[in-house]
């Protein structure tokens, strides 16, 4: 099967070179296009604007960073849009708010083709080894004929329904990681601080019934300052951004995601976006230095 690619970034290069080790001819593009060296280096083919990636496959995926890319590639010049026509497929598989999701729908659809949202549960490791949950929503031929590449990227693939529906389960389960995330990091702040070791707790979390991969997985790292990017924290504060507005749209009042939402926010001032999301336990030690 042959698949063009669209984004290479943490995700879009672990996906793509999965496709790749698994028998896809895979076509990459990407903004800084010496990122695609090493998907070619592997025998991927290059397009050089969206638009030739599009000219040249039948299915397209893009793993985008947020909702002012994944329009960009497809509505500017070179864009997805040019090429697009009849018998061609579009997945965007970049977490982003239902209203851009149903944009790049009517614009793909208005030129004659499928299209199918596929936001993705989990991170690098899984992208890397095709463990990924996929929550797709659109067009179910699309999906269907999408299946054998989806087979390849994820453990397990749901269809939700109509456009929108994959990005609003999206942001429901990055807003209660986010969450957590800032109630783990004050957990072991306060263990920490009240002279307990920080990682007893670890030991004494993972027994009980709130243990779960994310503090198994972060809490080690954190406890040694390495926040070496996997999800990168200008993400996660974008997506209790765009679930907030969700929120604020059906009436749900969230307040701990929007408490949640301002220490990422802090973090980003701090300069820690690019860091791994766990890196917003830095904003605790800040009070520790000023207290
Ligand atoms: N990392 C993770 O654990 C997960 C991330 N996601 C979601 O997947 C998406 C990608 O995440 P991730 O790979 O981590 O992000 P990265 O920041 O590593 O990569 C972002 C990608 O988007 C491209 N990009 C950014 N802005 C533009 C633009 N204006 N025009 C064209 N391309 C652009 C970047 O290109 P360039 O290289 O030129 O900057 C890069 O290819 C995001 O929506 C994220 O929320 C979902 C699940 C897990
Ligand atoms: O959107 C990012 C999700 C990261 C994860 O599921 O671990």
């Amino acid at each position: 099967m042959e698949v063009g690619f669209l984004g290479l970034g943490i995700m879009g290069k672990a996906m793509s070179m999965n496709l790749l080790m698994n028998g896809f001819k895979v076509t990459v593009w990407n903004r800084t296009l010496s990122k695609c060296n090493e998907l070619v280096a592997h025998g991927a083919s290059i397009g050089k604007t969206p638009a030739e990636v599009i000219n040249k496959c039948k299915i397209t995926i893009a793993m985008l960073s947020d909702p002012a890319a994944a329009l960009s590639v497809v509505l500017d010049k070179d864009g997805v849009l040019e090429q697009f026509c009849g018998g061609k497929g579009y997945i965007d598989m970049s977490t982003v708010d239902p209203e851009t999701s149903c944009r790049i729908n009517e614009a793909i659809t208005s030129k004659g083709g499928q299209f199918l949202e596929a936001p993705v549960s989990g991170s690098k490791q899984p992208a890397e080894t095709g463990q990924l949950v996929i929550l797709a929503a659109g067009d179910k031929a699309l999906y269907e004929a999408a299946m054998p590449a989806f087979d390849i990227l994820g453990k397990k693939s749901f269809f939700l329904g109509q456009v929108g529906n994959g990005a609003k389960m999206k942001l429901v389960v990055n807003m209660i990681m986010g969450s957590m995330m800032n109630a783990f990091s004050e957990g072991l702040t306060l263990a920490d601080r009240s002279g307990l070791n920080p990682r007893d707790l670890l030991d004494v979390l993972d027994l009980g019934a709130i243990a779960n991969p994310m503090f198994k997985g972060k809490g080690p790292a954190m406890l040694q300052n390495n926040y070496s990017p996997a999800f990168p924290l200008k993400h996660q504060q974008k997506d209790m951004r765009l679930a907030l507005a969700l929120g604020d749209e059906n009436s749900v009042p969230m307040p701990v995601a929007a408490a949640s939402n301002e220490a990422f926010k802090k973090a980003r001032s701090m300069g820690l976006g690019d860091m791994d999301f766990s890196a917003v336990f830095e904003t605790l030690k800040v009070l520790k230095h000023s207290s």
